[in-house]
């Protein structure tokens, strides 16, 4: 057997899964040893002996292929969408009966997005009022995004610590879905527009002064570096991470 790292995707035929196929053939240290895509067989994966699945299907598919995954010793890199505390506490469930496998999920794969959710973080502390737009293809079938969510999720965790006030909104009266969905306290905003890719825009603002941090993935190639980072590095990381920043020096 070849000292390869053996990679596995499934969703092989997606938007993300057909450039993560390219990406794990293109790699020099990797092998592609299965591409799978709906109604194929999970068991292909283990008679390939494959170590990682990159998991890039949908969120009703996600939990079904990480049991077979995690029940099979196989590491996963998921970028799937859909994560909420139960489908968690899941994950952790089935992780504890197989602890050297490693399950990296990462909302967004790209270092831009995961920059922007560190400054955001970082920013939110400093102004009284912060909200998320995040603007897509129309072809995505979640809304607000994964990225959006962890987005307003990591904001509103860096306030309570900082202890900063609940955002002024004086709204009495509104439309449903005008302000936004909330997520812990964050108003986070969906836009889908042909043309578009994957865009997010976290709006924070203060006494007499804006901060806007926004990123731009224009194309699928933005998310491969970290697929195949997550890949290299989640063998070496039983257990469950959640967010490529914790495979990334960012200081
Ligand atoms: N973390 C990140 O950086 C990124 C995450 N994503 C996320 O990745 C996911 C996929 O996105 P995208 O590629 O745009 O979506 P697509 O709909 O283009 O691709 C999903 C693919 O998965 C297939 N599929 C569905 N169920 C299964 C299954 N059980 N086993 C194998 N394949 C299956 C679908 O087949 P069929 O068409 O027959 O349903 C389809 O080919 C989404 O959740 C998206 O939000 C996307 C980009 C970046
Ligand atoms: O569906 C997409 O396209 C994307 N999904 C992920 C998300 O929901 O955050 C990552 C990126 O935004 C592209």
């Amino acid at each position: 057997m070849s000292s390869k790292l053996r990679v596995a995707v499934l969703g092989a035929q997606g938007r993300i899964g057909s450039e993560a196929v390219k990406a794990v053939e293109a790699a020099e240290d990797m092998e592609l040893v299965a591409a799978l895509g709906r109604g194929d067989k999970l068991e292909t994966l283990a008679e390939a002996g494959a170590q990682v699945a990159v998991e890039l299907t949908t969120p009703a598919s996600v939990m079904g292929n990480l049991d077979f995954l995690i029940g099979h010793g196989i590491h996963a890199v998921v970028g799937t969408t859909g994560w909420n505390e139960e489908r968690l506490a899941q994950l952790d469930t089935w992780l504890a009966a197989s602890p050297q496998t490693g399950v990296l999920i990462a909302p967004n794969f790209s270092i831009g997005a995961v920059l922007t959710m560190k400054f955001a973080a970082q920013a939110a502390r400093y102004f009284e009022s912060v909200e998320v737009v995040e603007l897509h293809h129309p072809n995505k079938v979640d809304a607000p995004s994964g990225t959006a969510t962890r987005t307003a999720q990591l904001i509103a965790a860096a306030r309570a610590e900082a202890g900063c006030a609940p955002q002024p909104d004086a709204t009495a009266t509104a439309l449903d879905g005008a302000r936004g969905a909330d997520v812990d306290g964050v108003p986070v905003h969906a836009i889908r527009l042909r043309g578009l890719l994957a865009h997010q825009e976290v709006l924070l603002g203060g006494e007499g002064e804006t901060l806007t941090i926004r990123h731009d993935s224009l194309h699928h190639s933005s998310f491969m570096p970290g697929i195949l980072l997550g890949a290299r590095r989640v063998v070496q990381h039983p257990g469950l991470t959640f967010g490529l920043e914790n495979f990334l020096d960012l200081g």
